[in-house]
């Protein structure tokens, strides 16, 4: 049998600023060559398990330890944290802190400058990363400089060149559109099966994980491990959405149909499911009798944008341009697309953070002539990179700091921040330092900074990335409300499902250009338009497809009113 290259015997992990531990009596063995998926809600202690395999914790995490961590046959406690970089290679969550050169291409090759490898074979590697990540275009820019998404897959080059015998994930599809993150997983699978790594991917995206095998599902729930086992093992117990973590879709759509799962061998994928002509049946007359809900009409202008664009430098290749569009009073707005294309610059536009080479108008009034203290007045942002907008030490004072500024009465705002804090799933947190939070929970915060001023126009840049699903649907849902009450919300996502279920319409962007201002369906409908905007049908739409139902965007569009109906029950 294999030495196991992982090796928690009875772990407990306490911070130093925690009262009690946040990892509890692990016990967990990893061989090496496994794929495992640690999956859990947010702040369970995934991350903590991660910091642990890296030498994070003890070496700069301090805090109180017992039991044994035993990582390549080091003990975490005995080895430095040079010894373990050579052992683990880690994606961190927060790509921001993880960059050391000036640029893109000195960045990949930072791992393997540290190997003492000689020039020509650095070369050689960086180049085959960044053509394989489509990153070529990208090598002579500043790291901070990138969107989201291209930070994330330059961060995943840096680990696929070193050759890790462990390779550590921390959320790697968090920022990526989701045909890059298809493909992300597909290249992780390739190399561990080129250098037979031990790969470990902590994530909340469970349905996209399994896309590819793996070996096992470790759930963490509060600092515990609750189940450690083979996705369809795991996956027929229904154990995820107990704690908290989103079941794939195509197995709630055919729990919705009444398909007994019980009676289904291998729930693990879509393609291991049984072709039965009764599951046909049963899903076809389940989507019979869903009802659309009615669609609210007359709407007022709210946001007009003539010609909108940014160009940041004269290398840039598509910059931002020509963006005509009106968003409406009560809108609830997507935005999707290629990583890079463009989302979030057009959101800076908006709030007057960047030039604008064309116009904005807010109902009447031209953007330009307000300032950008005026303009945040009408419209709310939540930036992408929660550390980028928190600047208090306690989480309450972060989420008044707005009300504070509008001279708001110290009662009121109590009453306001706690119920947003409610919202967020903060509230147990209310008296925290925001040092002491997880970054999904950090995230949390900058949306409830922005939620409790409930301005007119609330812009949240890709806000679900990143939290559990409990935290997904109490923020999503919350939006919805205020959408319901007339506030217009326009949000960037990568996440397919979020786009069908709660926006009613759908802006993409590729290469600089709005190219699609259409419905969601219609625009998952769209081969070509799936192709250039680099997204992804859902698996709903995959299931109705395997069982060849009559309309397979139908089927979607079904399940997504049978939600939304059931979220009004
Ligand atoms: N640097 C730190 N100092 C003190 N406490 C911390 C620190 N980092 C994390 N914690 C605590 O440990 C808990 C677990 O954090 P961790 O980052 O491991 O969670 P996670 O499961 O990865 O969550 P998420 O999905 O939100 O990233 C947090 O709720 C927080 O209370
Ligand atoms: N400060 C900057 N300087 C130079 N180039 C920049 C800067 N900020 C963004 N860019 C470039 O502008 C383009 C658009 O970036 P933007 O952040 O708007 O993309 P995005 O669509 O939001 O991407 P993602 O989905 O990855 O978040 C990218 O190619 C990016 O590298």
């Amino acid at each position: 049998m294999n030495k196991p290259i992982i090796q928690f015997k009875d772990f407990s992990f306490k911070y130093d600023s925690q009262a009690d531990p946040t990892l509890k009596h692990i016990n967990l063995e990893i061989n090496p060559g496994e794929k495992i998926l640690l999956a859990g809600p947010s702040g369970s202690g995934k991350s903590t398990i991660g910091r642990c395999l890296n030498g994070l914790i003890p070496n700069v995490d301090h805090g109180e330890l017992k039991g044994t961590c035993l990582v390549n046959g080091k003990d975490i406690t005995k080895a430095s944290l040079f010894d373990l970089s050579f052992t683990t290679s880690t994606i961190l969550q927060d790509s921001d802190s993880q960059f050391i050169g000036m640029t893109v291409g000195e960045d990949i090759a930072f791992s393997l400058e540290n190997d003492c490898f000689t020039r020509e074979t650095i070369h050689q590697n960086v180049d085959r990363w960044a053509t394989e990540l489509k990153l070529k275009d990208l090598l002579k820019q500043a790291p901070q400089t990138l969107s989201g998404g291209q930070k994330q897959m330059v961060v995943l080059a840096g680990v696929l060149v070193d050759e890790s015998p462990i390779l550590l994930f921390d959320e790697p599809l968090a920022n990526l559109d989701p045909a890059t993150g298809l493909k992300t997983i597909q290249l992780i699978d390739q190399i561990q099966k080129e250098v037979n790594a031990t790969v470990i991917i902590i994530e909340h995206r469970v349905e996209e994980v399994l896309a590819r095998h793996v070996d096992r599902i470790v759930l963490i729930s509060d600092g515990e491990i609750i189940a450690d086992k083979a996705p369809n093992a795991l996956l027929h117990q229904d154990l995820l959405e107990s704690v908290g973590v989103r079941s794939p879709l195509y197995i709630k759509a055919l729990e919705k149909a009444g398909v007994d799962l019980k009676q289904l061998p291998d729930i693990s994928s879509i393609d291991a499911l049984p072709e039965e002509k009764n599951i046909a049946e049963k899903l076809q007359s389940w989507e019979n009798k869903q009802v659309p809900p009615k669609q609210k009409t007359e709407k007022q202008p709210l946001l007009t944008l003539k010609n909108v664009g940014h160009r940041y430098n004269k290398l840039q290749k598509h910059p931002l341009h020509d963006v005509n569009l009106t968003i409406n009073q009560g809108d609830f707005v997507s935005i999707v697309g290629q990583n890079g294309a463009g989302k979030t610059t057009l959101c800076r536009i908006i709030c007057g953070f960047i030039e604008n080479e064309g116009q904005a108008f807010f109902k009447d009034q031209n953007l330009a002539d307000l300032s950008i203290k005026e303009r945040a007045e009408k419209i709310g942002y939540v930036m992408q990179d929660p550390n980028q907008m928190i600047s208090q030490k306690m989480i309450f004072d972060e989420v008044a700091l707005g009300l504070r500024l509008r001279n708001v009465p110290e009662e009121e705002i109590k009453d306001r921040v706690y119920q947003t804090l409610k919202v967020c799933g903060l509230y147990a947190f209310r008296k925290w330092p925001i040092s002491a939070l997880s970054f999904g929970q950090k995230k949390r915060v900058t949306i409830a900074s922005i939620l409790v001023l409930e301005p007119e126009l609330i812009i949240l840049d890709e806000p679900t990335a990143g939290q559990d699903w409990k935290t997904y649907t109490d923020i999503m849902n919350f939006l919805r409300e205020l959408n319901q009450r007339d506030k217009t919300i326009m949000i960037v996502t990568h996440d397919m499902h979020l786009m069908l279920e709660y926006s009613k319409r759908s802006l993409a962007f590729a290469n600089g250009q709005l190219i699609a201002d259409t419905k969601p369906i219609d625009l998952l409908t769209n081969a070509d338009l799936v192709k250039e905007a680099s997204l992804k049908q859902t698996s709903l739409f995959e299931l109705a497809k395997h069982y060849n139902l009559t309309d397979p965007n139908a089927f979607v569009q079904a399940y997504i009113d049978s939600e939304e109906a059931s979220q009004h029950a």
